[in-house]
């Protein structure tokens, strides 16, 4: 059996971003992350400094441990990371969980594909703009994109671009215009990972979520676009784990 590392099996909460938000939803937090964005809120999955706390899992561990965790409370399961989208072989965690009547999501940025993608109930795509430092491969992502569509799973997938900054949303209008037949979304980007007062955080992301409409509501190019804040992080500030 293969083995996956993992770091976080956390829920049931809601889903707190894009296409499906407000779900009731359980995370599987995988390690490891081909990116290294200036921004991420989950550093510690591929930065070293969570590096003991990474558990070697098969899928049948994992099942085991969201049972235990979410017993008869979950349908829906997330999967998130870094990008799990460097494990090859995560049928083996998806087929079983659609076996149970578990839908099964997952969060990565388009940076590489796998087959097991055409299994995904909820499929989050997330190319990162110029704030993050990091450079889109157009030529990957195109193939992603044509991959989803060719096996007709368009209908299960978004995009989603986090928003810091004007630069970040004309990325965003390229990457709409791009994949128009792709619902799009944008989220509020979260600036302040320091802080621990999550009111301070909210009240602070909230006008920045007023900003981000102003600027969608501004443009020619985001007529079909939705934009949303990260909910968790209005409930629950940067508290882990949920
Ligand atoms: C932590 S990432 C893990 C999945 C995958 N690596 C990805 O980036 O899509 C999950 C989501 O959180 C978003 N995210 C990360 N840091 C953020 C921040 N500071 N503010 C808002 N969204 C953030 C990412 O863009 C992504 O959509
Ligand atoms: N509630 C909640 N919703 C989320 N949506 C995407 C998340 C992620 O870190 O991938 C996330 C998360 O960590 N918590
Ligand atoms: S791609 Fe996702 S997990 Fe990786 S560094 Fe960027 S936001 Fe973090
Ligand atoms: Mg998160």
């Amino acid at each position: 059996m293969n083995k996956y590392p993992v770091l976080e099996i956390f829920g049931p909460t809601i889903q707190g971003e894009g296409m499906v938000v407000g779900r009731k939803t359980m995370f599987v937090r995988t390690a490891g992350c081909d990116y290294s964005c200036a921004w991420c809120d989950s550093a510690f999955t591929w930065d070293g400094s969570a590096k003991e706390d990474i558990e070697r899992l098969t899928a049948e561990e994992i099942i085991d441990r969201l049972n235990d965790i979410g017993g008869n409370k979950f349908n829906h399961v997330t999967i998130s990371g870094g990008n799990p989208a460097l494990l090859k072989n995560l049928h083996e965690l998806i087929d079983p969980l659609h076996e149970q009547g578990v839908e099964v999501a997952l969060e990565t940025q388009g940076s590489r594909w796998q087959d097991w993608f055409t299994s995904i109930d909820d499929l989050t795509i997330s190319p990162k703009p110029p704030s993050s430092k990091m450079k889109t491969n157009w030529s990957i992502l195109d193939d992603i994109i044509h991959r989803l569509k060719e096996a007709g799973r368009l209908r299960n997938t978004s995009l989603k671009v986090v928003i810091f900054n004007e630069e970040d949303m004309r990325y965003a209008e390229d990457v709409h215009e791009r994949y128009p037949d792709v619902p799009f979304f944008l989220q509020v980007g979260n600036d302040d990972l320091e802080e621990d007062e999550s009111a301070n955080l909210a009240s602070h992301l909230l006008d920045q979520y007023e900003w981000l409409i102003d600027q969608v509501v501004a443009s020619e190019k985001l007529n079909q676009a939705r934009v949303l804040p990260q909910v968790h992080a209005l409930v629950w500030g940067n508290k882990r784990g949920v």
